[in-house]
Protein backbone atom coordinates (compact mmCIF):
# COMPACT_ATOMS: atom_id res chain seq x y z
CA UNK A 1 0.00 0.00 0.00
CA UNK A 2 1.35 3.42 -0.99
CA UNK A 3 1.20 6.31 1.06
CA UNK A 4 1.87 9.86 1.71
CA UNK A 5 5.06 10.16 3.70
CA UNK A 6 4.60 11.68 7.29
CA UNK A 7 7.94 13.40 8.02
CA UNK A 8 8.64 14.54 4.08
CA UNK A 9 10.39 18.57 5.00
CA UNK A 10 10.71 19.87 1.84
CA UNK A 11 10.12 19.53 -1.57
CA UNK A 12 7.24 18.95 -3.84
CA UNK A 13 4.60 17.22 -1.26
CA UNK A 14 2.22 15.17 -2.21
CA UNK A 15 -0.55 16.82 -0.54
CA UNK A 16 -3.97 18.30 -1.59
CA UNK A 17 -3.88 15.91 -4.50
CA UNK A 18 -0.53 17.25 -5.90
CA UNK A 19 1.94 15.24 -7.95
CA UNK A 20 4.52 14.23 -4.45
CA UNK A 21 6.15 11.12 -3.21
CA UNK A 22 4.78 8.26 -1.81
CA UNK A 23 6.11 5.52 0.77
CA UNK A 24 5.16 1.93 0.94
CA UNK A 25 5.57 -0.56 4.12
CA UNK A 26 8.93 -2.07 3.54
CA UNK A 27 10.87 0.95 3.91
CA UNK A 28 10.97 2.64 0.06
CA UNK A 29 10.77 5.87 -1.13
CA UNK A 30 8.65 6.55 -4.44
CA UNK A 31 10.28 10.48 -6.34
CA UNK A 32 8.09 10.74 -9.09
CA UNK A 33 9.99 11.36 -12.51
CA UNK A 34 9.60 14.91 -13.29
CA UNK A 35 9.32 14.36 -17.07
CA UNK A 36 8.13 18.00 -18.01
CA UNK A 37 11.91 18.40 -17.97
CA UNK A 38 15.34 17.44 -17.75
CA UNK A 39 15.36 16.50 -13.97
CA UNK A 40 13.26 13.29 -13.88
CA UNK A 41 16.25 11.61 -16.22
CA UNK A 42 18.69 13.82 -14.42
CA UNK A 43 18.38 11.98 -11.56
CA UNK A 44 17.84 8.87 -13.16
CA UNK A 45 20.95 8.28 -14.88
CA UNK A 46 22.56 10.20 -11.94
CA UNK A 47 21.42 7.02 -9.77
CA UNK A 48 21.89 4.58 -12.61
CA UNK A 49 25.55 5.88 -13.19
CA UNK A 50 26.79 6.54 -9.48
CA UNK A 51 30.32 4.89 -9.23
CA UNK A 52 32.03 5.96 -5.94
CA UNK A 53 34.02 4.03 -3.31
CA UNK A 54 31.14 2.02 -0.67
CA UNK A 55 32.38 4.39 1.63
CA UNK A 56 31.02 7.16 -0.30
CA UNK A 57 28.07 4.99 -1.77
CA UNK A 58 27.04 5.55 2.04
CA UNK A 59 25.99 9.26 1.43
CA UNK A 60 23.32 8.16 -0.88
CA UNK A 61 20.07 6.46 -0.42
CA UNK A 62 19.87 2.92 -1.81
CA UNK A 63 18.26 3.01 -5.53
CA UNK A 64 15.92 -0.11 -6.69
CA UNK A 65 15.25 1.09 -9.87
CA UNK A 66 12.10 2.26 -11.58
CA UNK A 67 8.71 1.47 -11.38
CA UNK A 68 5.16 2.81 -12.77
CA UNK A 69 3.10 3.27 -9.13
CA UNK A 70 -0.69 5.60 -9.45
CA UNK A 71 1.03 8.62 -8.81
CA UNK A 72 -0.35 10.97 -5.70
CA UNK A 73 -2.42 13.15 -7.23
CA UNK A 74 -5.23 10.47 -8.81
CA UNK A 75 -3.87 11.38 -12.56
CA UNK A 76 -3.15 7.51 -12.88
CA UNK A 77 0.01 5.16 -13.35
CA UNK A 78 3.54 7.25 -13.29
CA UNK A 79 7.43 6.56 -13.07
CA UNK A 80 8.43 6.90 -9.77
CA UNK A 81 12.41 6.21 -8.57
CA UNK A 82 12.48 3.71 -5.91
CA UNK A 83 14.52 4.26 -3.00
CA UNK A 84 15.51 3.71 0.31
CA UNK A 85 13.07 5.74 2.66
CA UNK A 86 15.55 6.88 4.83
CA UNK A 87 13.30 8.33 7.64
CA UNK A 88 11.49 4.59 7.58
CA UNK A 89 14.07 3.20 10.69
CA UNK A 90 12.68 6.04 12.95
CA UNK A 91 9.37 5.74 15.63
CA UNK A 92 9.26 9.23 15.72
CA UNK A 93 11.77 11.14 13.82
CA UNK A 94 13.07 14.56 13.78
CA UNK A 95 14.05 15.63 10.32
CA UNK A 96 16.22 18.62 8.73
CA UNK A 97 16.83 19.10 4.93
CA UNK A 98 20.00 21.56 4.44
CA UNK A 99 19.95 23.27 1.13
CA UNK A 100 24.05 23.21 0.38
CA UNK A 101 25.42 25.48 -1.95
CA UNK A 102 25.23 29.73 -2.37
CA UNK A 103 24.11 28.85 -5.68
CA UNK A 104 21.58 26.71 -6.87
CA UNK A 105 21.44 26.70 -10.55
CA UNK A 106 23.68 25.64 -13.08
CA UNK A 107 24.32 27.51 -16.67
CA UNK A 108 22.17 24.88 -18.65
CA UNK A 109 19.21 25.64 -16.78
CA UNK A 110 16.33 28.04 -18.97
CA UNK A 111 17.16 31.56 -17.96
CA UNK A 112 13.29 31.52 -16.33
CA UNK A 113 14.57 28.51 -13.99
CA UNK A 114 17.65 30.69 -13.50
CA UNK A 115 16.07 33.63 -12.54
CA UNK A 116 13.49 32.48 -10.32
CA UNK A 117 16.47 30.32 -8.23
CA UNK A 118 18.80 33.58 -8.26
CA UNK A 119 15.85 35.50 -6.15
CA UNK A 120 15.85 32.50 -3.67
CA UNK A 121 19.59 32.45 -2.80
CA UNK A 122 19.68 36.03 -2.43
CA UNK A 123 16.53 36.30 -0.29
CA UNK A 124 17.43 33.01 1.55
CA UNK A 125 20.51 32.14 3.50
CA UNK A 126 21.75 30.90 0.47
CA UNK A 127 23.88 33.65 -0.91
CA UNK A 128 25.35 35.35 2.35
CA UNK A 129 25.98 31.75 4.17
CA UNK A 130 26.43 29.00 1.40
CA UNK A 131 23.04 26.62 2.39
CA UNK A 132 19.46 27.32 3.78
CA UNK A 133 17.66 24.88 5.93
CA UNK A 134 14.94 24.47 3.80
CA UNK A 135 12.61 22.64 5.89
CA UNK A 136 12.90 20.78 9.79
CA UNK A 137 10.40 18.88 11.45
CA UNK A 138 10.29 17.21 15.02
CA UNK A 139 7.61 14.49 15.14
CA UNK A 140 7.25 14.81 18.85
CA UNK A 141 6.15 18.50 19.57
CA UNK A 142 4.93 18.81 16.04
CA UNK A 143 7.70 21.65 15.88
CA UNK A 144 7.10 22.66 11.81
CA UNK A 145 8.51 25.72 11.32
CA UNK A 146 6.59 27.00 7.26
CA UNK A 147 8.75 27.52 4.67
CA UNK A 148 8.55 31.55 4.67
CA UNK A 149 9.71 31.53 8.22
CA UNK A 150 12.65 28.76 7.31
CA UNK A 151 12.89 31.35 3.69
CA UNK A 152 13.75 34.57 5.73
CA UNK A 153 16.19 33.40 8.64
CA UNK A 154 19.44 34.97 9.11
CA UNK A 155 22.69 33.64 10.01
CA UNK A 156 21.93 34.24 13.73
CA UNK A 157 18.11 32.73 12.63
CA UNK A 158 19.65 29.67 11.09
CA UNK A 159 22.35 29.50 14.15
CA UNK A 160 18.95 29.50 16.62
CA UNK A 161 17.33 27.49 14.15
CA UNK A 162 19.83 24.68 14.61
CA UNK A 163 19.99 24.77 18.28
CA UNK A 164 16.68 24.30 18.33
CA UNK A 165 16.65 21.18 16.25
CA UNK A 166 18.72 19.45 19.25
CA UNK A 167 16.90 20.62 21.76
CA UNK A 168 15.12 18.29 24.15
CA UNK A 169 11.58 20.12 23.97
CA UNK A 170 10.74 22.75 21.18
CA UNK A 171 9.05 25.84 23.57
CA UNK A 172 10.11 29.14 22.56
CA UNK A 173 13.45 29.98 24.45
CA UNK A 174 14.34 25.93 23.51
CA UNK A 175 17.11 26.75 21.31
CA UNK A 176 19.12 27.62 25.10
CA UNK A 177 18.80 23.66 26.14
CA UNK A 178 20.33 22.40 23.05
CA UNK A 179 20.47 18.78 25.34
CA UNK A 180 21.13 16.49 21.88
CA UNK A 181 23.73 19.16 20.61
CA UNK A 182 26.85 16.36 21.48
CA UNK A 183 25.14 13.38 20.55
CA UNK A 184 23.74 14.29 17.20
CA UNK A 185 25.51 16.71 15.78
CA UNK A 186 28.45 15.51 17.36
CA UNK A 187 28.20 12.38 15.31
CA UNK A 188 26.70 14.44 11.96
CA UNK A 189 30.00 15.90 12.01
CA UNK A 190 32.25 13.18 11.80
CA UNK A 191 30.42 12.40 8.28
CA UNK A 192 30.14 15.99 7.23
CA UNK A 193 34.25 16.21 7.72
CA UNK A 194 34.50 12.75 6.12
CA UNK A 195 31.96 14.38 3.23
CA UNK A 196 34.12 17.31 2.82
CA UNK A 197 37.03 14.92 2.68
CA UNK A 198 35.82 13.46 -1.00
CA UNK A 199 34.28 17.00 -1.93
CA UNK A 200 37.81 18.37 -1.57
CA UNK A 201 39.42 15.68 -4.54
CA UNK A 202 35.98 14.56 -6.64
CA UNK A 203 35.80 16.37 -9.94
CA UNK A 204 33.33 13.74 -11.39
CA UNK A 205 30.01 15.73 -10.21
CA UNK A 206 28.67 19.23 -9.45
CA UNK A 207 26.00 18.95 -6.93
CA UNK A 208 23.32 21.93 -7.85
CA UNK A 209 20.26 22.28 -5.29
CA UNK A 210 21.59 19.10 -3.10
CA UNK A 211 20.43 18.71 0.40
CA UNK A 212 22.07 17.11 3.40
CA UNK A 213 19.25 15.01 4.75
CA UNK A 214 19.61 14.66 8.69
CA UNK A 215 17.19 12.38 10.32
CA UNK A 216 17.74 11.25 14.14
CA UNK A 217 15.27 9.82 17.33
CA UNK A 218 14.48 11.93 19.80
CA UNK A 219 14.97 9.23 22.86
CA UNK A 220 18.10 8.27 24.14
CA UNK A 221 20.26 5.56 23.32
CA UNK A 222 18.62 4.85 19.80
CA UNK A 223 19.77 4.58 16.24
CA UNK A 224 22.80 7.37 15.70
CA UNK A 225 21.39 10.02 13.25
CA UNK A 226 21.61 9.70 9.24
CA UNK A 227 23.74 12.28 7.28
CA UNK A 228 22.56 11.49 3.53
CA UNK A 229 22.75 13.56 0.24
CA UNK A 230 19.30 13.59 -1.42
CA UNK A 231 17.68 15.22 -5.14
CA UNK A 232 19.85 14.57 -7.52
CA UNK A 233 17.91 16.19 -10.70
CA UNK A 234 20.29 19.08 -10.89
CA UNK A 235 23.58 17.25 -11.10
CA UNK A 236 26.16 18.43 -13.94
CA UNK A 237 29.62 16.59 -14.98
CA UNK A 238 32.06 18.02 -13.13
CA UNK A 239 34.75 18.04 -15.93
CA UNK A 240 37.69 17.89 -13.76
CA UNK A 241 36.87 20.70 -11.39
CA UNK A 242 37.03 20.83 -7.65
CA UNK A 243 32.49 21.48 -6.93
CA UNK A 244 33.53 24.72 -5.10
CA UNK A 245 30.13 25.72 -4.57
CA UNK A 246 28.86 22.52 -2.76
CA UNK A 247 32.36 22.46 -0.93
CA UNK A 248 31.89 26.28 0.44
CA UNK A 249 28.40 25.11 1.66
CA UNK A 250 29.30 22.47 3.11
CA UNK A 251 32.42 23.70 5.37
CA UNK A 252 29.79 27.19 6.14
CA UNK A 253 27.51 24.50 7.52
CA UNK A 254 30.05 22.34 9.07
CA UNK A 255 31.13 25.47 11.14
CA UNK A 256 27.86 26.16 12.05
CA UNK A 257 28.05 22.65 13.89
CA UNK A 258 31.32 23.36 15.44
CA UNK A 259 30.36 26.96 16.92
CA UNK A 260 27.16 25.28 18.90
CA UNK A 261 29.67 22.28 19.74
CA UNK A 262 32.60 24.34 20.79
CA UNK A 263 31.08 25.59 23.88
CA UNK A 264 30.20 22.40 24.86
CA UNK A 265 33.75 20.50 25.14
CA UNK A 266 34.88 23.42 27.96
O1 LIG B 1 7.68 25.54 -7.09
P1 LIG B 1 8.13 25.88 -5.74
O2 LIG B 1 8.12 27.33 -5.43
O3 LIG B 1 7.51 25.05 -4.66
O4 LIG B 1 9.68 25.58 -5.73
C1 LIG B 1 10.26 24.35 -5.42
C2 LIG B 1 11.13 24.58 -4.23
O5 LIG B 1 10.31 24.83 -3.12
P2 LIG B 1 10.47 26.09 -2.18
O6 LIG B 1 11.61 26.91 -2.66
O7 LIG B 1 10.75 25.50 -0.84
O8 LIG B 1 9.16 26.77 -2.29
C3 LIG B 1 11.97 23.37 -3.90
O9 LIG B 1 12.82 23.75 -2.85
P3 LIG B 1 13.03 22.84 -1.56
O10 LIG B 1 13.53 21.51 -2.04
O11 LIG B 1 11.70 22.79 -0.89
O12 LIG B 1 14.02 23.62 -0.80
C4 LIG B 1 12.83 22.98 -5.09
O13 LIG B 1 13.78 24.00 -5.34
C5 LIG B 1 11.98 22.77 -6.31
O14 LIG B 1 12.85 22.70 -7.42
P4 LIG B 1 13.52 21.37 -7.95
O15 LIG B 1 12.53 20.27 -7.86
O16 LIG B 1 14.68 21.17 -7.02
O17 LIG B 1 13.89 21.76 -9.30
C6 LIG B 1 11.06 23.92 -6.60
O18 LIG B 1 10.15 23.45 -7.57
P5 LIG B 1 10.05 23.93 -9.07
O19 LIG B 1 9.20 25.14 -9.05
O20 LIG B 1 11.42 24.17 -9.55
O21 LIG B 1 9.38 22.78 -9.73
N1 LIG C 1 15.14 8.74 0.22
C1 LIG C 1 14.36 9.48 1.01
N2 LIG C 1 13.85 8.96 2.15
C2 LIG C 1 13.06 9.71 2.95
N3 LIG C 1 12.72 10.97 2.70
C3 LIG C 1 13.19 11.54 1.57
C4 LIG C 1 14.03 10.83 0.67
N4 LIG C 1 14.33 11.66 -0.36
C5 LIG C 1 13.71 12.82 -0.12
N5 LIG C 1 13.01 12.76 1.03
C6 LIG C 1 12.16 13.82 1.60
O1 LIG C 1 11.60 14.56 0.56
C7 LIG C 1 12.05 15.91 0.60
C8 LIG C 1 12.27 16.43 -0.81
O2 LIG C 1 13.14 15.60 -1.50
P1 LIG C 1 13.82 16.06 -2.86
O3 LIG C 1 14.51 14.87 -3.42
O4 LIG C 1 14.60 17.29 -2.61
O5 LIG C 1 12.53 16.41 -3.74
P2 LIG C 1 12.23 17.62 -4.76
O6 LIG C 1 12.97 17.28 -6.00
O7 LIG C 1 10.76 17.58 -4.88
O8 LIG C 1 12.73 18.89 -4.11
C9 LIG C 1 13.28 15.88 1.49
O9 LIG C 1 13.45 17.11 2.17
C10 LIG C 1 12.93 14.77 2.47
O10 LIG C 1 12.08 15.24 3.50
Amino acid sequence: MLKVPEHQVAGHKAKKGLLGPLVDDSGKFYKPLQNNDARGSTELSFYTTLAVTPAIRRFFPDFYGTAVVPASDGSGPHPHLILEDLVSPYAKPSVMDVKIGSRTWNADDSEEYIAKCMKKDRETSSLPLGFRISGVKDSISSWEPSRTFLQKLSAEGVALLLRKFVSSFNAEDSDRDCDFAAEVFGSVLERLVELKAWFEVQTVYHFYSCSVLVVYEKEKGKAKPVVKLVDFAHVVPGNGVIDHNFLGGLCSFINFLKDILQPLHH
